[in-house]
């Protein structure tokens, strides 16, 4: 049988989300291990005052690139950029683009999606799922199409403790879908996603489909190098806050799987699911959970534990305060830690910034991070068991050549190094902090801690001046348990010549 390589070679590839962060690795790693691969449409639209070209240039100029263009300077002419807003009929791709498209593609990865929580539930599902379906149709027309790989979401499912490689009824009819009275999600963006899987069940019988599902996307684990990440979003975000020293307390499982999959896994999988769609032409839509936590669990408590000591080791410019932060379960006490270590502090450093002419910021920023680890809470509160034996099928199917090279396997994976490449890559890629700046930053967390020392002594003469000196039974209080002390000093001095 052809290798996933020999596959690609000569084949036109239709992507969608190429921009995004799962996107721009698809793109990389097709074009660096796949070498041969004709073209690569992207489906971009332009943005921010930027055309599709000028974002894709932009884009094949980013680090991620650097090994492809090692390999292949004028890799640049295997892209095609067409112009598509994905939320307007018919995708608002020309005719002349339609007819382009549907003479030459053999295989389409539709990875755009909106993967904000919060998105209003019209947008949502105009992006997540009927722009799905128009894709569908689009690929129906397509006279060479040999395979259609739809990325979706392990938590697509979250209502359920155990998810098996099927697709789940639709918690909606997707006829009735603008009607439908109530989520039965926790966000807009899982509730759409489920929704978008039956989408791609019902066309199955037409075209050969397989569905990816992968848990919590992390950076990457080693292609084209090790801590790759360029966002905010899942638990990025909430390392970077812990790391600034902002965030000091969320609420997580410390016992619960911490389903990270490393960016290069999802891809490495998705392309070899795509190999295996087009080779085998499945008669059902195949599903592929891509998660960690059946092979190689992790917990949220050892994730805290190893981001932090990542962070003590190679902290981030200009923290707030030094990075301390603890997960816990309990609703109170989290509320506790939210008012004692970030409201707070907060109130503090606003009054400071007031009092020195500037604008306070603080609370403000507090109150975005309250809102982003809100909608985070659910994921981290709870675990899931996926089952995987599709992943388990797919590796079995490669080549030993081709496992090396589309390494899927996470039973591999060293978590505690893979944790600290992450939080390293979050401050080389995501804040563009420059690994010489690390002993500076050391010294700001020196300067930290002695303002935290000095704080503390001046509380506790505060407190000393208000309570000990004016009552007088916190007089004596106070003098007993210094000459308690002093006793028990004395009594270890005396044990110490006795023995000497
Ligand atoms: C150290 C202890 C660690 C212990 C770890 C414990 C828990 C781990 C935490 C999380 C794990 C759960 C993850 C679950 C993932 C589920 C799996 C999926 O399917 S992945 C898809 C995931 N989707 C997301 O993650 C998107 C979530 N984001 C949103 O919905 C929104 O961004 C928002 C959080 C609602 C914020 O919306 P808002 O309009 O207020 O802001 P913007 O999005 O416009 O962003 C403005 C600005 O802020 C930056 N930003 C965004 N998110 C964060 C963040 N979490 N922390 C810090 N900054 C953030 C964003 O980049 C923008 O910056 P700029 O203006 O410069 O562009
Ligand atoms: N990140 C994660 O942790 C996980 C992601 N997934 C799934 O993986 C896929 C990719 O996610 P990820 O890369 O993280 O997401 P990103 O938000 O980084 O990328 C989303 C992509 O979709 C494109 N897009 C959004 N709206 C439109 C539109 N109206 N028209 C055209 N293109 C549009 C974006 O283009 P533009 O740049 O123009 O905005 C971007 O390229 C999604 O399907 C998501 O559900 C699944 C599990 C976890």
């Amino acid at each position: 049988m052809a290798s996933i390589a020999d596959y690609y070679a000569g084949k036109n590839v239709l992507i969608t989300g190429a921009t995004g962060f799962m996107g721009k690795v698809l793109v990389e790693k097709l074009l660096r291990s796949c070498p041969e691969v004709r073209t690569l449409y992207l489906l971009v639209r332009p943005k921010a005052g930027q055309s599709m070209q000028e974002r894709v240039s932009d884009m094949m100029k980013c680090k991620l690139f650097d090994r492809v263009r090692e390999d292949n300077p004028d890799f640049h002419q295997k892209i095609v950029p067409i112009s598509s807003e994905l939320t307007q009929p018919a995708l608002a791709i020309s005719p002349e683009d339609v007819e382009r498209l549907t003479s030459c593609v053999n295989i389409i990865f539709h990875c755009a999606a909106t993967i904000r929580f919060d998105e209003p539930l019209k947008h949502a599902l105009q992006l997540n799922v009927i722009a799905t379906q128009q894709l569908l149709s689009l690929a129906q027309q397509m006279h060479h199409l040999q395979a259609f790989i739809h990325i979706s979401t392990a938590y697509a499912n979250c209502n359920r403790r155990h998810i098996d490689e099927i697709i789940y009824p639709p918690p909606v009819e997707p006829k009735n879908l603008l009607s439908a009275p109530e989520l039965r999600r926790p966000n807009t963006y899982t509730y759409t996603k489920a929704l978008a899987e039956c989408v791609v069940q019902r066309e199955s019988s037409k075209l050969s489909i397989g569905i990816i599902r992968p848990s919590i996307v992390g950076a990457s684990w080693q292609e084209p190098f090790p801590g790759w990440i360029d966002n905010f979003n899942g638990p990025s975000g909430v390392f970077i806050a812990a790391g600034k020293g902002i965030l000091r307390t969320m609420r997580a499982n410390n016992d619960a799987v911490a389903d990270l999959i490393p960016v290069d896994v999802v891809i490495n999988l998705t392309l070899a699911a795509g190999w295996y769609t087009a080779v085998h032409r499945p008669k059902a839509a195949l599903v592929y959970n891509c998660t960690t936590g059946g092979i190689n669990p992790f917990h949220w408590g050892e994730i805290e534990h190893h981001v932090m000591s990542s962070f003590k080791r190679n902290p981030l410019e200009q923290a707030f305060r030094r990075p301390n932060a603890n997960i816990t379960s309990n609703y109170l006490m989290n509320q506790y830690w939210v008012l004692v270590s970030h409201k707070f502090p907060a109130l503090i450093y606003d009054l400071y910034l007031r009092l020195s002419g500037q604008k306070p910021q603080m609370m403000r920023i507090f109150n975005r991070l309250h809102k982003a680890i809100g909608l985070l809470e659910y994921f981290s509160s709870q675990d899931w068991e996926w089952n995987s034996e599709n992943m388990n099928m797919l590796m079995s199917q490669l080549s030993p050549e081709d496992r090396k090279t589309f390494n899927f396997d996470v039973r591999q994976l060293n978590w505690p190094e893979y944790i600290e490449n992450y939080c390293i890559g979050t401050k080389k890629y995501v804040l563009n902090e420059d690994m010489s700046d690390i002993p500076a930053a050391r010294q700001h967390l020196r300067k930290l801690r002695n303002i935290r020392y000095t704080f503390n002594t001046l509380l506790l003469v505060f407190i000393w001046r208000v309570f000990i000196a004016r009552s007088q039974m916190a007089r004596n209080i106070w003098y007993f348990v210094v000459s308690l002390c002093f006793k028990f000093l004395s009594y270890f001095r005396a044990s110490s010549t006795l023995t000497n």
